[in-house]
């Protein structure tokens, strides 16, 4: 893609006291493009995300956003800008709607037509008259994002969206936040700890570990298929899996896991393979291409048991 992206960051890079708890970060994130910004607690997604919304200074680098510098030019920076960085500011004895109304009086650019607009884009029509006391943690959200997201800015940034959402809840939100990114072309930036709901919510993932990004890896579409393609594994269910396994021996090895002889290989490389074994009188029963999760992936990465 060469569309200009929302927002880079070069090198970010912070310091506090002696501690360098962000390591040299650049990523970018581009127009439509729901962004993970994945990492364990204490990784510095939090540090990361408000020196982006600007509530934070940074030791060094520097963060565009719609191309201007957070550094030298703010307040051109951030109007492009919504986020829900802390619990967002509710009245809860007003209703839903009286408190976009409240925000959208301080932005003159937004009209009676785009609050309805961002109601129905999280999909709270059914109960926006309703106090919101009486809404629950996802609904409280979801009229977060439609405040956050009611002067149309190009990057959306959450940090833990997830957290505190069941699974109902969180599908919602993951919904929600692609038919912003598709529908106004809305940079989302979301923080997460957790790995599953990452994979299944964007597009691209960026993996932070103390401070440092280790990876940044596309999820979707072809990108993906392309990237992902060389780790592929393929098993071999054969009637003798050690002998296949020294027919096989000095062209890339493999290794008998769970009964099956398993190899990275691509798809030539089966056809191949599979040759070999046969030609060896090894009965092959079954061929299966076995994809590894994200979480395997980035398990082999680390090498550490859980990111969460
Ligand atoms: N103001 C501060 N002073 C000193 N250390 C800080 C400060 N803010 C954050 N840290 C440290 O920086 C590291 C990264 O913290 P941060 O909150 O950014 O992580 P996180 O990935 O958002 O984790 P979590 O999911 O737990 O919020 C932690 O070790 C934290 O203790």
């Amino acid at each position: 893609m060469s569309q200009t992206p929302v927002v880079r960051l070069q090198n970010v890079t912070k310091v506090i006291g002696r501690r360098t708890i962000i390591d040299r970060v650049s990523f970018e994130v581009r127009p439509g493009e729901v962004f993970g910004f994945l990492g364990p607690n204490g990784s510095g997604k939090t540090t990361t995300i408000r020196m982006i919304v600007g509530l934070m200074g940074l030791t060094a680098g520097d963060i565009h956003i719609a191309e201007h510098s957070i550094k030298t030019e703010y307040p051109k920076a951030i109007v492009h800008v919504g986020a829900i960085v802390e619990n967002p500011e509710m009245y809860k004895f007003l209703t839903g709607y009286q408190n976009l109304l409240h925000y959208a009086r301080m932005n003159p650019s937004v009209t009676e037509e785009r609050i309805q607009e961002v109601i129905e884009l999280v999909g709270l029509q059914g109960r926006i008259h309703d106090k919101v006391k009486k809404y629950s943690l996802g609904m409280r959200q979801r009229l977060g994002v439609a405040q956050a997201v009611m002067h149309r800015p190009k990057l959306l940034v959450l940090d833990e969206p997830t957290n505190g959402l069941d699974p109902a809840g969180i599908r919602e939100l993951r919904d929600y936040l692609r038919k912003l990114a598709r529908d106004e072309g809305t940079a989302v930036l979301v923080s997460s700890h957790l790995l599953s709901e990452m994979e299944l919510m964007c597009d691209r993932v960026a993996i932070l570990q103390n401070g440092r990004i280790i990876d940044v890896r596309s999820i979707r579409g072809q990108d993906a298929a392309r990237e992902n393609a060389a780790l592929e594994e393929v098993q071999f269910d054969v009637d003798r899996p050690d002998a296949a396994l020294g027919v096989l021996e000095g062209q890339g090895g493999g290794r008998i896991e769970d009964g099956l002889l398993t190899l990275a290989s691509d798809r030539q490389g089966i056809a191949a393979v599979n040759r070999k074994l046969v030609e060896a009188g090894i009965n092959v029963y079954g061929i299966r291409v076995k994809t590894k999760s994200l979480e395997d992936q980035f398990l082999e990465m680390t090498g550490s048991e859980s990111i969460g």
